[in-house]
């Protein structure tokens, strides 16, 4: 193989994470020439709708995979946590990259954290997950909603439609935005989305050589954590209709993990934490999705 076509979105964000990894690969395989084949798909274009009204994360996969499919590119990347937790058949991740910073980011030119926003601020969001955060530790805020790229979205907060805004701080931090970043949000008091901060790629998993190349860029403590993530997400049917957070972290060769469902409407959130194995990853996943549901987490879930 001397070609390697990468399908990407065209958004600025994509477009850095899709050039990291062609850059990766041609570090580690000179000779490799990189393209990539940027693609719109219907995540990106339909943003007066939140994700879940109009079908959920794999809205940003779809026509990337028809793009692999019909041979006109040889894989995708993605943001992890944009990815469904059932990828689609015939797909395959061969890569997960090193995590950059999991935690999310509160941003405002009014208040220095969270806790310091006056009463009644308006936070924009249309993440239920962080919206269930937000209301679980400010239940005066104004949580209004927020869609679109990372630029737009702070173009939004400077024209001040809203006193705050959350992002991914990893987003931020590709873009060259850190400034941007306020106060990070982390654990153990706010929870990012399962797999935040990691970047994978897909291809079709009829192709082992194309598969033993991509996989040349996995990280496996990243995959180790955000497989318990997945695991999790899985386990609770989470998708983005759900607000489900969840974090892993390798300490000692021990993997732990922590987990909370709340409610986007009332803040009522439900919190829970396991330790296992590297290896026991799947099996821990779903050991704290069943502490989360004894602790009543089904009262927040579809279904
Ligand atoms: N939901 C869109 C999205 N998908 C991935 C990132 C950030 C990068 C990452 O998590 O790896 C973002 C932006 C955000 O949530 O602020």
């Amino acid at each position: 193989m001397n070609l390697l076509r990468i399908a990407t979105r065209k958004s600025p964000l994509a477009l850095w994470q899709s050039e990291h990894v062609a850059d990766a690969l041609r570090a580690r395989h000179p000779g490799l020439e990189v393209v990539l084949v940027p693609l719109s798909t219907r995540g990106d274009e339909i943003l007066d709708r939140s994700l879940a009204a109009i079908g959920g994360k794999g809205l940003f996969l779809k026509e990337l995979e028809i793009a692999m499919q019909a041979g006109e590119a040889d894989c995708a990347v993605h943001s992890l946590k944009d990815v469904p937790m059932a990828l689609e058949a015939g797909f395959a991740l061969p890569a997960i990259l090193a995590r950059a910073d999991h935690a999310d980011a509160f941003v405002s030119d009014v208040a220095p954290s969270l806790d310091a926003l006056p009463h009644g601020a308006r936070v924009g969001t249309s993440s239920l997950r962080r919206q269930a955060q937000l209301r679980a530790r400010r239940p005066d805020l104004d949580i209004r909603d927020l869609r679109g790229n990372v630029n737009t979205r702070l173009a939004r907060l400077d024209a001040g439609e809203y006193e705050a805004i959350v992002l991914a701080c990893a987003g931020l931090q590709r873009l060259g935005l850190d400034a941007r970043i306020t106060a990070r949000l982390d654990a153990p008091d706010w929870l990012p989305a399962p797999a935040q901060g990691a970047i994978a790629v897909e291809c079709r998993d009829d192709a082992p050589d194309l598969h033993a190349l991509l996989a040349t860029l996995d990280h496996l403590p990243t995959r180790q954590c955000v497989e318990a993530e997945r695991a999790m997400n899985r386990a609770l049917h989470g998708s983005c209709h759900v607000p489900v957070a969840a974090y892993a972290r390798l300490e000692g060769g021990r993997l732990s993990l922590d987990g909370l469902v709340g409610s986007a409407r009332d803040g009522r959130a439900v919190r829970a934490g396991g330790e296992a194995s590297p290896g026991e990853r799947e099996a821990l996943g779903t050991l704290v999705a069943q502490r989360l549901l004894e602790q009543g987490a089904g009262a927040f879930l579809p279904g």
